[in-house]
């Protein structure tokens, strides 16, 4: 084993990796391509009151709820963060962060600017965020277009929508551009890498150092 290796398998906190992109820019795609080869990463599967689409599996997408139970989730205070996105509400379980963060995981977030922000405040510095940016307008209505799962109406609201998204950009630590999948998800992956070996995360490397040390 390298050293490089053996250091990287020591304790360190989970952190929290929020992708964020209008509608539409390939978010739900990096996200499962990164699932498929990062073994330390979880899903945060939201809750949303808006309707499935055709393919979508409830609890796997989304835990797809009622606007009372979503409203009783909040009164719970069972939501870390909460948002309206095209008039249906968007909110990510507590419980389950928790759960991974504590047994040393990574998490990944599929969510908006809006919900970036509060778990921004939340979670200071176990968060990462990605802003991923479409090649061009054209290729974004293209996309929107051939995923063929909402109707010409919905299309053309997250288009008019896209604008107001993107304006949020400069909030977030990365910004990559997904014009080709394979070599955006590259980029991905190596920023998840370069914050996973950050000093402060590595609880790990305390121990470590000290025994290092001791050999001197
Ligand atoms: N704040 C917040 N936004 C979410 C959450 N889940 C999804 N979203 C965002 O809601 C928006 C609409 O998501 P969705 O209906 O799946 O449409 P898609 O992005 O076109 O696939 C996207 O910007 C998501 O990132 C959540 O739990 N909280
Ligand atoms: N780099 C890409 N080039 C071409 N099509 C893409 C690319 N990335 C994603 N797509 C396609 O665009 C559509 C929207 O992608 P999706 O991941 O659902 O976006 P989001 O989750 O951000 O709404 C899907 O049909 C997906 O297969």
């Amino acid at each position: 084993m390298s050293s490089e290796v053996g250091t990287e398998a020591l304790t360190r906190r989970g952190l929290m990796l929020v992708l964020s992109s209008p509608s539409g820019a390939g978010k739900t795609t990096i996200s499962r391509a990164l699932l498929k080869e990062e073994d330390n990463l979880v899903m945060s599967v939201s809750a949303t009151t808006r309707p499935r689409r055709p393919g979508e599996e409830d609890g796997k997408d989304y835990f797809f709820v009622e606007p009372v139970d979503f409203n009783l989730m909040i009164n719970r205070d069972e939501l870390l963060e909460h948002a309206k996105v095209f008039n249906h509400y968007y909110g990510t379980p507590r419980a389950p962060v928790e759960t991974a963060l504590s047994e040393g995981r990574d998490i990944l977030f599929d969510i908006d600017w809006q919900g970036t922000q509060q778990l921004a405040q939340k979670a200071g510095d176990d968060l990462v965020s990605i802003f991923i940016l479409p090649p061009s307008t054209a290729a974004l209505e293209k996309r929107l277009k051939t995923r063929a799962q909402d109707s010409a109406e919905v299309i053309a609201q997250r288009m008019s929508k896209a604008s107001e998204e993107i304006s949020h950009w400069r909030e977030y630590d990365y910004v990559v551009v997904n014009e080709d999948v394979d070599h955006c998800l590259a980029e991905v992956k190596a920023i998840l890498k370069a914050e996973r070996l950050r000093t402060r995360r590595r609880a790990g490397l305390i121990d470590f150092v000290n025994r290092l040390r001791e050999g001197y």
